[in-house]
C-alpha cells in the first residue's frame, strides 16, 4: 500500500477530485498549505507598500493506495494538476507498513 501526497495549486482541486472519483478512488483528505518550490514567491502591492509573499497557497491531497492502484492514481494526479507553470506542485509517494478502518477494525488494502 502507498501513501500518495500531492501538494497542488487550489484551483485545481476540482478537477483533481474528478478525476480521483471517476477512477474509483474512494476516500482523500485535503488541507490547506503553504510553501514554495522553484515558483519560489512573487511581489504584491498593499496600501502602496511592496512586499513579497514567500508563501504561496497550495492543497495538499493525500490518498490511500493498493500497490495495483498506486500508478493510475499518480497519473490522474499529474495530469489534472498541470498547466506547464513553476508552482504546479509536487507529487510523492510513500510505501505504508498498515491502514486501519476505524469503524470495522479491518486492516491492509480492505481498509482502503
Ligand atoms: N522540495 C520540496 N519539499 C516540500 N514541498 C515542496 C518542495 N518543492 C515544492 N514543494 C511544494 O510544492 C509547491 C509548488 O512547488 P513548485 O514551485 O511547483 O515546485 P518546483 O517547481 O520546485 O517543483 C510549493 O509551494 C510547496 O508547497
Amino acid at each position: 500500500m502507498k501513501l500518495i501526497t500531492a501538494i497542488v495549486r487550489p484551483e485545481k482541486l476540482d478537477a483533481i477530485r474528478e478525476g480521483l472519483e471517476s477512477y474509483g478512488v474512494q476516500g482523500l483528505t485535503v488541507s490547506r498549505a503553504n510553501g514554495y518550490g522553484r515558483q519560489r514567491g512573487y511581489t504584491q502591492v498593499y496600501r502602496g507598500a511592496e512586499y513579497s509573499v514567500d508563501l504561496l497557497p497550495k492543497v495538499r491531497v493525500e490518498v490511500l493506495a493498493a500497490e495495483d492502484q498506486s500508478e493510475d492514481i499518480l497519473d490522474i494526479l499529474i495530469t489534472t494538476a498541470n498547466t506547464g507553470r513553476a508552482g504546479d506542485g509536487k507529487v510523492w509517494v510513500i510505501q505504508l507498513d498498515e491502514v486501519v478502518r476505524v469503524r470495522t477494525g479491518e486492516r491492509g488494502t480492505a481498509a482502503i
